[in-house]
Parts: structure tokens; C-alpha cells; sequence
């Protein structure tokens, strides 16, 4: 007997109050049959008509996009970007919201995750709550930061280039986007035609003139002559190899963050907001407080931001060991901080190679891993290694919070959080967690 195909709900509508907001830019609402909705594009309290983009009749929970507001929260704004709202570009989440309430809203988000995941009010995770703006970023009202150093472009089958729409592959072109900083903006990728291109990232380093685009070209298509209306390096995807080779000019950008350059080769990881690796580095090193002569381990180090600064505040006597998958970070982290002779950096996987150094003790962890987190094995390894301090990086509020519930097991408690909004018009958000002995701290 065949099963009865599901009935899709997509484009039912549905008057609904907005409840609480959910992790991932949306909020809860409930249909009248108790059905659960994600609904994008509104605010909790607002009274809106939401019509379902995902779902059908018994699936766990719908998708919506509020079309109509019936009943405005005070925190509501016209969204400032031309191409946000229901169906358009997915970049943005929150154009909708004012600053302050954005904000407010991600510390929600986190307070909700640490609690529900890691049992921990804010007071316990010695967290006042707020979400700190970045540096410059508290704008009058209207304005929006051009924060996006690194923006993913991709392109329609005109060769337009655009963004992606909402959990979907189509293009939505624009003419200019809001938050993408000065020096993408101004090589003019969205008015040139990109026919033969599947995307195209542009990169405008912090604290140096460097720009670079790196093109994915669709199968069997020629490169174009890339002209564009600043200098740029330009790197291309192999159709092949999936690698990324040099075209033209520097296969890397210079970034510089905690006065000193980093080397970034193209496909290496460098956060995106301007002030963000100098806000996180001066966080984590507030948290850690390191002192001569210790050691440290920086996981998941990158191009070796962290190991930097801590190699600069341990001294001589002291010594850090990095670990990253990505080859050519490795490459780079050694480059960037081949000054310094205590300072090693291995290459693989964290859960691989930490076993195989036979390290039994370090003073000081900082880890920042990617958007799963660490996970219990790797937690469980790092409580016992007898840390005096440990800073806990996280891009995912609910990564952090189920690797904290780990680190408890392991001994170790929550002495401050601090939360930065590194993403503003968006969900994302980035948090410091500074671990101690739970024995200390006691
Ligand atoms: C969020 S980035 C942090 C990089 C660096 N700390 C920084 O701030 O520039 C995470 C890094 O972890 C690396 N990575 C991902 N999974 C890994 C794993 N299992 N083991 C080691 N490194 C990993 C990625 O290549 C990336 O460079």
C-alpha cells in the first residue's frame, strides 16, 4: 500500500500573536490547531497574518514570513535595506528591528539557550545580559554599519550578481548591499556582469589596502577578465579540485589586529566584522589574564590570531601551541608568527592531533571552534589538563551553551560571559565564556 502523499501547507496564511524569539532570526507563534510556527520578519507581542514558506500538515513545526503586520511592536522599524522582507535576500534577519532591540533580542536568544542547554541563568554564567555593540557601530538612527569585510555574492543565470534569498539557491540581484563595508563596496562587483560565474567572494582587509575576489566559475566556463574599479588580487575556485588558485596579484590579504599582521590565504578563516578580531582578542586576554612564562594551547586557531597575542603577553619562558585542520592557515599561522620560537602550530583535526601531542597540562585554553563547537570528547580532554583559565570563543550560543554543560561535568564553571554583536541586521552572534576550576571559583 503506497502512504498518502503529505499535504503542504506553503502558502497558507495564518493570524497569529508572536510569541518569544527563537534561535536563527525568527520568532514562535502557534497556529490555532497548536501547531508550532517559525515566523521571520516580525517581533515578539506583534499580531501578524504569517504565510508558511516550509511544512506540511504533521510536520514538528512550519516556516513563515509575517506578509502583514496587523498589530506593530514599538521596537519596529521600515527596514532600511531595499531588498528585505518576506522572499527577498536572506543575508539580513532583523532590518526590521531597531538596533537596540536586536540586540536585546540575541541576548535573549542566549539567555534561553544557556538556560535550556547548560541549566545557567545569566547571573551564573556572571553575565549582566547585554549584548555589546562593536566599536563605531552605535549609529543615528536610520544608518546601518558597513561591517561586511567578506560578502559572498552570488549570481543569477543573467550574470547579475545578487545575494541568496532566504534557504533557497535563487539570487536575489542587488545594486548595493547595506552592510557590506566600504571596501568591497567600492570595487563595484554588483555592476558588472558575471555571466559564466557561479559567485563570487570579495575580501577588504582590516589595516591594509588588500582586496581580493575569489571566483567560482559554473562548469566548463571561462574566466572573465576581471576589471574592477579598485586593485584587487584574484584568486579562482578549481572546477576540479574545488582548491583555490591564483589568478592575479597576492594569494592572501593582510589583516592587522592586536597591532600586528596577519597573513590570510584565500579560503582561510578571518573574522568578518572590522573591529571584531580586536574586540575578541582584548576580551579573551581580559579574561585569561596571562602571565609570563605560561603556557597556553589556542585550538582551532586559524591563521593564529589568539596565539599571537598570547605568544606577546607570555614572554620568552612562555609557549603556545596552536592547532587547525585548514592547511594553508597553517601555513599562514606559521608565517605570521614565525618570530616567535616558542610558539608551535600542528596541523589536522583538534580531537585528532591534541591526543597525539601528549600534552598533560597547560596554564591557559582558548578555544574557538566552528559552529558546532567542541563537543563532549574534546571538552571532557581539555578539563584535564589542569587549566588555570580557559576562554570559550563561540559564533552559536547553543554550541556554547552544550559545550559549558560539558565543562561543568569536567569540573570547571562559568566565571563571565560577555556577548558582542559582530553581526548587526542579522542573528548572529559572538560570546567569550571564561572557565576556572569549579573548586576556585567555589
Ligand atoms: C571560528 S574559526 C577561528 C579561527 C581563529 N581562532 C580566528 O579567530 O581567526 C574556526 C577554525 O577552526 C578550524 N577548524 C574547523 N574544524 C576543526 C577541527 N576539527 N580541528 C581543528 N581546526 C578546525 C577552521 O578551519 C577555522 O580556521
Amino acid at each position: 500500500m503506497q502512504a498518502e502523499p503529505k499535504k503542504s501547507l506553503v502558502g497558507q496564511e495564518y493570524e497569529v500573536e508572536i510569541g518569544p524569539v527563537a534561535h536563527g532570526g525568527h520568532c514562535i507563534a502557534r497556529t490555532d490547531t497548536g501547531q508550532v510556527l517559525f515566523v521571520r520578519h516580525t517581533l515578539p507581542g506583534e499580531r501578524v497574518v504569517a504565510r508558511v514558506t516550509e511544512g506540511e500538515e504533521d510536520s514538528r513545526f512550519l516556516r513563515a514570513d509575517a506578509v502583514t503586520v496587523l498589530e506593530a511592536s514599538k521596537d519596529r522599524v521600515e527596514a532600511p535595506c531595499p531588498y528585505a522582507g518576506p522572499g527577498r535576500c536572506g543575508g539580513c534577519d532583523w532590518q526590521h528591528a531597531k538596533p537596540g532591540a536586536q540586540r536585546r533580542l540575541k541576548g535573549e536568544v542566549i539567555a534561553e539557550q544557556l538556560q535550556r542547554l547548560a541549566g545557567l541563568t545569566p547571573e551564573e554564567a556572571g553575565w549582566d545580559g547585554t549584548v555589546m555593540p562593536a566599536e563605531g557601530d552605535k549609529l543615528p538612527a536610520g544608518e546601518v554599519p558597513a561591517w561586511r569585510t567578506r560578502v559572498q555574492y552570488a549570481v543569477d543565470d543573467s550574470g547579475r550578481a545578487g545575494l541568496r534569498r532566504h534557504r533557497s539557491h535563487e539570487v536575489e540581484p542587488v545594486e548595493h548591499c547595506m552592510i557590506a563595508a566600504t571596501g568591497v563596496t567600492e570595487l563595484g562587483i554588483e555592476r558588472r556582469d558575471w555571466s559564466g560565474m557561479q559567485s563570487i567572494e570579495a575580501i577588504a582587509a582590516t589595516g591594509s589596502q588588500d582586496r581580493q575576489v575569489i571566483l567560482t566559475p559554473r562548469a566548463g566556463a571561462r574566466l572573465p577578465i576581471v576589471e574592477l574599479d579598485k586593485p584587487v588580487s584574484v584568486m579562482r575556485v578549481g572546477e576540479k579540485d574545488g582548491g583555490v588558485h591564483r589568478v592575479h596579484g597576492r594569494p592572501f590579504v593582510r589583516e592587522r589586529a592586536d597591532d600586528r599582521t596577519y597573513r590570510v590565504g584565500s579560503g582561510g578563516f578571518w573574522q568578518v566584522h572590522p573591529q571584531a578580531a580586536d574586540t575578541l582578542v582584548k576580551a579573551v586576554m581580559q579574561g585569561l589574564l596571562p602571565r609570563k612564562g605560561e603556557t597556553a594551547l589556542d585550538l582551532y586557531c586559524g591563521v593564529g590570531l589568539f596565539a599571537g597575542a598570547l605568544a606577546d603577553r607570555l614572554g620568552d619562558k612562555g609557549a603556545v601551541l596552536g592547532i587547525e585542520s585548514g592547511k594553508r592557515a597553517v601555513e599562514d599561522a606559521r608565517h605570521n608568527l614565525e618570530a616567535f620560537e616558542r610558539v608551535r602550530i600542528e596541523q589536522g583535526r583538534v580531537e585528532a592531533v591534541l591526543p597525539r601531542t601528549g600534552i598533560t597540562e597547560a596554564d591557559l585554553i582558548v578555544l574557538d571552534p566552528p559552529r558546532a563547537g567542541a563537543g563532549k570528547k574534546i571538552v571532557q580532554h581539555l578539563s584535564g589538563l589542569g587549566a588555570r583559565r580557559i576562554a570559550y570563543v563561540a559564533c552559536d550560543p547553543a554550541a556554547l551553551a552544550r559545550d559549558l554543560a560539558y565543562f561543568r561535568e569536567g569540573g570547571y564553571r562559568v566565571r563571565s560571559l560577555r556577548a558582542f554583536d559582530l553581526f548587526p541586521m542579522t542573528h548572529h552572534v559572538e560570546c567569550v565564556a571564561v572557565l576556572e576550576p569549579a573548586a576556585k571559583g567555589a
